[in-house]
């Protein structure tokens, strides 16, 4: 759906964007993490049509879309602060989505004022942050787009009205097939939606991962033994962390889990168990061994 490659972008003497590219596949919520000035600000400009590149070519749904309505009329971008009329209500600024997207749904806008709580004759300038922040997403879904683009999305919205605004957008993944690319520092925020995450470092992807098959191929095991841990046991697993207490083994490994249970178990260990890992943790080893250190880049 989303497709880039070779992107080149530069403001003066910062390369912003390094020569990178990315595919999103439709029907998927892409996490896009990275630290401030990472370049996922700019990259989601050129996304939506305000930058034109230095180099390399951007598609969305195989069509280029700079300079190009009709393709950007598809997709609803909503940045961190986003921008409305100073004298337009909430009515008035969705007459005017009405008139600029096709594709406006008037009822699902008077249906959806059950979740969002706020009084539709309001000037939109007068809400609160995250007020505001809501309206952007009662309009944006609205807009039925084919893509969605979102920077830093759920700043400023309360938990509960978080946890609605994503349902409603991931109801559409699943029934409009929905194309999500999400941009955040938070990666916790992420881990319940995408199912794919990349991580943006200087203007590049340094690493991508589709999430259901990087928590199936990476385990974390405590392991240990009543006497002395048997030699050489780990030599035939891949592991990428390694902690030893006595005669508890803390061990992050990568690889089948009945396999490396299986291994495990012919040195008899008095205990083995299979501890939850969350994205953070599998982000830290995988990127520790590529020589990144994680924690300097997202926290
Ligand atoms: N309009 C601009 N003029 C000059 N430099 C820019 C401009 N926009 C971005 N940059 C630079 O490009 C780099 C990438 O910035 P960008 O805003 O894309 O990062 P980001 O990952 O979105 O950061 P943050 O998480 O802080 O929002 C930074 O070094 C920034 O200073």
């Amino acid at each position: 759906m989303i497709e880039v490659t070779n992107l080149n972008k530069s403001f003066g003497s910062v390369k912003a964007l390094d020569d990178l590219s990315i595919r999103i596949k439709k029907a998927s919520v892409y996490g896009l993490l990275g630290p401030n000035g990472a370049g996922k600000t700019t990259l989601i400009k050129h996304l939506v049509g305000i930058y034109k590149q230095d180099e390399g070519v951007i598609t969305v749904g195989g069509e280029s879309v700079y300079e190009n309505p009709i393709v950007k009329s598809s997709i609803v971008y909503i940045p961190d602060n986003p921008y409305f009329f100073s004298q337009y209500s909430i009515e008035e600024t969705a007459k005017l989505y009405a008139t600029i997207y096709p594709t406006w749904n008037q009822e699902r806008f008077q249906a959806l004022g059950e979740v969002f709580p706020i009084d539709k004759r309001i000037r939109v300038t007068k809400l609160s942050k995250g007020m505001q922040k809501q309206v952007a997403f009662w309009l944006g879904i609205c807009v039925m787009p084919e893509v969605m683009i979102l920077d830093e999305p759920v700043d400023g919205l309360d938990p509960v009205m978080r946890k609605k605004v994503w349902n409603l957008m991931l109801q559409d993944v699943a029934e409009r097939q929905t194309t999500i690319l999400v941009a955040s520092h938070n990666l916790r925020e992420l881990e319940d939606v995408c199912d794919h995450v990349g991580i943006l470092h200087h203007g590049k992807i340094v690493v991508e991962r589709e999430l259901d098959n990087m928590k199936s191929d990476i385990h974390k095991l405590q392991i240990a033994f009543l006497e002395e841990i048997p030699e050489g046991l780990f030599e035939e697993l891949e592991v990428l962390h390694c902690t030893q207490n006595g005669s508890v083994v803390l061990l992050i490994a990568r690889g089948d889990k009945g396999r490396l249970v299986s291994m495990i178990e012919k040195a008899k260990p008095a205990v083995l168990d299979i501890l939850p890992l969350t994205l953070e943790e599998i982000f830290i080893y995988e990127l520790g061994g590529m020589g990144y250190d994680l924690k300097s880049i997202l926290i």
